[in-house]
């Protein structure tokens, strides 16, 4: 059987998506870690299936390159409102449903501006804070980001004993720059490796800079794969609604899975 596919990449975090109105993509974890393999498939860190959903211009179902169903992903987001831009569900702007509830959306050239899920609570230990925006992340803050061992540390973090039995958690690491400005590595889960970028963990990390800082923001946030910014509203202390993630989503190819 041949699928038609779409690969869209956010700030380097790649992905396949795949035009699924008509709910007929057979979903395995087998099958989707196999077109997110790099050596054996297409290659992404994750595959998105856009189907519809009433009330909404249409559903996000998100997978990691496992091809286990992961939580939010923010980057992801912003690509699967590019692709349905692209197939003409709206002109600019979206409300579509996801895993983690609603989400609105505005398209302007090539940037995408996603609404996240409101966050109302913020952990902060001695060493590191830990915030759900969608997605579980862990944020440690470093002198010299460039001198992580992102993949080391990231995998002890997301396997260890405090979140691996809970599920596991994506792994950030900051470095300030300066005011109102962040540079972001990220492990992620389901991928287990290094990405480009992670919407949500960009997202969390700005959240934390704001508490620790005291900046009024947006922040931008420089990750390998390009710059983000993420503009928010602090409801209370540690509570935070109209968070938004901005930037760049762009199709690379298209092309035909045959499974
Ligand atoms: N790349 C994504 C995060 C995917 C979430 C996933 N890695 C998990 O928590 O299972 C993002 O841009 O937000």
């Amino acid at each position: 059987m041949s699928i038609p596919f779409y690969k869209y990449q956010g700030t380097g975090n790649d992905f396949v998506l795949i035009d699924d109105r008509s709910q007929t993509f057979p979903v395995s974890k087998a099958l989707i870690a196999s077109i997110c393999h790099r050596r054996f498939g297409v290659g992404s860190d994750g595959l998105i299936l856009l189907q519809n959903a009433e009330g909404y211009d249409f559903k996000m179902v998100y997978f990691n390159a496992d091809g286990g169903e992961g939580s939010m992903c923010g980057n992801g987001g912003r690509c699967v409102v590019r692709f349905a831009n692209d197939l003409g569900l709206f002109s600019d702007s979206t409300k579509f449903i996801a895993v983690d509830g609603e989400h609105e959306a505005s398209v302007s050239g090539d940037t995408i501006r996603l609404k996240m899920s409101n966050v109302k609570e913020v952990a902060q230990y001695d060493e590191f804070d830990f915030i759900n925006t969608g997605s579980p992340h862990y944020i440690t803050y470093v002198d010299h980001i460039e001198e992580v061992d992102v993949v080391n540390i990231g995998s002890e973090i997301r396997y260890g004993s405090v979140y691996g039995p809970k599920g596991g958690t994506n792994v950030n690491f900051v470095e300030v720059i300066e005011d109102n400005h962040l540079s972001v590595r990220t492990y992620e889960r389901g991928v287990e490796d290094e990405t480009f970028s992670c919407g949500t963990g960009v997202t969390a990390c700005a959240l934390s800079a704001h508490l620790h800082k005291g900046w009024a923001g947006p922040v931008t946030v420089e990750t390998i794969g390009g710059t983000l910014e993420v503009a928010y509203h602090e409801t209370a202390p540690g509570e935070f609604s109209d968070i938004y993630l901005i930037g760049p989503a762009v199709k690379v190819f298209e092309g035909n899975l045959d499974i």
